[in-house]
């Protein structure tokens, strides 16, 4: 059976974006032969970069401090250049997640900053792939799915007063889980041989 290996690289200040990072893990984890790494980009082992040399999918996720990805995530970024120079990560599939206070709070631009980085190392970029929900109908629910009418990559939404065990709401967890399982599927769906229709 073969195998996707999907790092999750994040950061994460105060708690919030650890628990999107979890889902994502967790959805990723439920696709059948799914190697899942959940890496924080403040605490790199000794394997840290080797494992993300050695993915099939990097997963990117940062908290949005002030319209953009966390300093901290920038940091990982910059260091991501020693790959870039090897083109290490060319091909690789990639992804991102981000949550913040608002429920704008400028979350697009911390993805985007992610496809860019995406981009920057020539790797394939997974959508969400969901609909839009909640209030982009009038029968919808702030438990639907997709609440925030993310595209580009899962949001999520943590009141500024709310302890990380109380936020993100289950909502934004379960799209968070969707990625992960949507990025796992689709490292799976590369791997198998095209089946040839002759007439
Ligand atoms: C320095 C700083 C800047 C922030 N900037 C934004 C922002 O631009 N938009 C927003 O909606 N929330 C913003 N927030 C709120 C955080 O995104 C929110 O508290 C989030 O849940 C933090 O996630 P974390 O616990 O993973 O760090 C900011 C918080 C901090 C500490």
């Amino acid at each position: 059976m073969s195998t996707a290996r999907i790092a999750i690289a994040f950061h994460s200040g105060h708690g919030h974006t650890a628990r999107q990072a979890a889902a994502v893990a967790r959805g990723a984890r439920s696709a059948e032969g799914a190697e899942v790494h959940q890496l924080d980009v403040t605490d790199q082992g000794p394997d840290f970069w080797d494992i993300l040399d050695g993915a099939d999918a990097i997963v990117f996720g940062a908290p949005t401090y002030m319209g953009s990805a966390s300093a901290e995530f920038q940091r990982f970024a910059e260091q991501s250049a020693t790959a870039w120079s090897t083109q290490a990560w060319q091909d690789k599939f990639a992804a991102g997640f981000t949550n913040s206070a608002g429920v704008s709070g400028d979350k697009l631009n911390t993805l985007q900053n992610f496809a860019i980085l995406a981009a920057q190392h020539g790797m394939h970029w997974i959508s969400v792939g969901l609909p839009p929900g909640w209030l982009y109908s009038r029968e919808g629910s702030v438990e639907d799915l997709n609440r925030l009418g993310g595209f580009l990559g899962a949001m999520a939404q943590s009141p500024s007063d709310a302890p990380a065990d109380a936020a993100p709401s289950e909502a934004d967890l379960r799209t968070a889980e969707h990625l992960g399982r949507r990025v796992a599927e689709t490292v799976l769906r590369s791997r198998r041989p095209a089946v040839l229709v002759t007439g």
